[in-house]
């Protein structure tokens, strides 16, 4: 089972602007007799945009947690840089979203941090997230409350919380989820931004690629403890997603827009739930069962 104290297979690595921000090395990761995935080989390049996309609970947000040392894998290695910033799954915030105002949250990002405390301390922590807030556009209403900020202001301020560390990994836990697409297309262009003018890698999950299909370079596609990785023109075809889910999908390109048709439940795209009525060519007579 996985186990957060398996720090021998995670090992973090001082940021290196010469290598790779993270590397699994046949990487296995499983609950029980759940295996998430197994036999796991990435490396991910500095400034690359990586989706990680599945159904539900086929290990995204676990994935994730592998990166940050949540979770230690049963299996094989990974590498990771020591320069990470998160962007969590958006909850309720358990404080008073009237009494925090934005600057208080992306200050939250500086504590995790080694600043320290003192003046010097203080001094640092407030040039970090003024240049936090500065980054994303969000110096002209940090200091309001929270609450009283659209979604896509709040969602800004956890771009900017997580780019106080000045982090050369930044992993995104759907972070467009409640988002209308305009907002979503803003936030994923802040994102974009920091990949090309700090070369960070990024790596996005996501229940819907379209809103970052012009960014990705490479998808990991999780499904029932198999995998794929490829670039979207290589994982994002009826062939591969009918062998990943070992059942019929077929993907359509619409209007430069990625159509599902078929999976196991209906998230990650615009993904029509009802399967084709009949097996597409590609999918018929394909064996159901294909381990990746
Ligand atoms: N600490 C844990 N202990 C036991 N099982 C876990 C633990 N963390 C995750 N799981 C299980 O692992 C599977 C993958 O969970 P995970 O949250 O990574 O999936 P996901 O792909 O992010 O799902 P979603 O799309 O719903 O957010 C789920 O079945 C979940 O219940």
């Amino acid at each position: 089972m996985a186990d957060p104290d398996h720090s021998s297979a995670r090992t973090v690595i001082d940021d290196d602007p010469a290598a790779p921000v993270a590397t699994f090395e046949r990487a296995r990761l499983a609950f029980g007799s759940r295996v998430l995935w197994d036999d796991l080989d990435l490396t991910i390049s500095r400034g690359e945009f990586v989706a990680v996309l599945g159904p539900n609970g086929s290990g995204k947000t676990s994935f994730l947690r592998c990166l940050l040392g949540q979770y230690g894998l049963d299996g094989g290695r990974l590498e990771v840089t020591d320069a990470i910033g998160y962007i969590p799954q958006q909850h309720a915030d358990d404080s008073d979203p009237m009494a925090m105002r934005g600057r208080d949250l992306v200050g939250f990002g500086v504590d995790g941090s080694r600043w320290g405390v003192g003046l010097r301390g203080r001094l640092r922590r407030r040039r970090l997230v003024d240049a936090a807030l500065a980054e994303v556009g969000a110096t002209a209403y940090a200091n309001a409350p929270m609450g009283l900020l659209s979604g896509g202001e709040q969602q800004r301020l956890r771009v900017a919380q997580a780019l106080t560390t000045n982090p050369s990994l930044l992993l995104c836990d759907e972070p467009l989820s409640s988002l209308d697409p305009t907002n979503q297309h803003r936030v994923v262009e802040l994102i974009d931004e920091r990949r090309r003018s700090a070369n960070t890698a990024v790596v996005f999950v996501t229940h819907e690629i379209n809103p970052i299909l012009p960014y990705v370079d490479r998808v990991l596609y999780l499904v029932g403890g198999r995998f794929r990785i490829g670039t979207p023109d290589e994982v994002m075809t009826t062939g591969t997603l009918s062998e990943l889910y070992g059942s019929d999908v077929e993907v359509l390109r619409v209007n430069r827009r990625l159509v599902v048709i078929g999976g196991e439940d209906s998230h990650h795209c615009d993904h029509l739930a009802e399967p084709p009525t009949s097996p597409t060519p590609a999918a018929a007579g394909r064996e159901r069962d294909t381990g990746v």
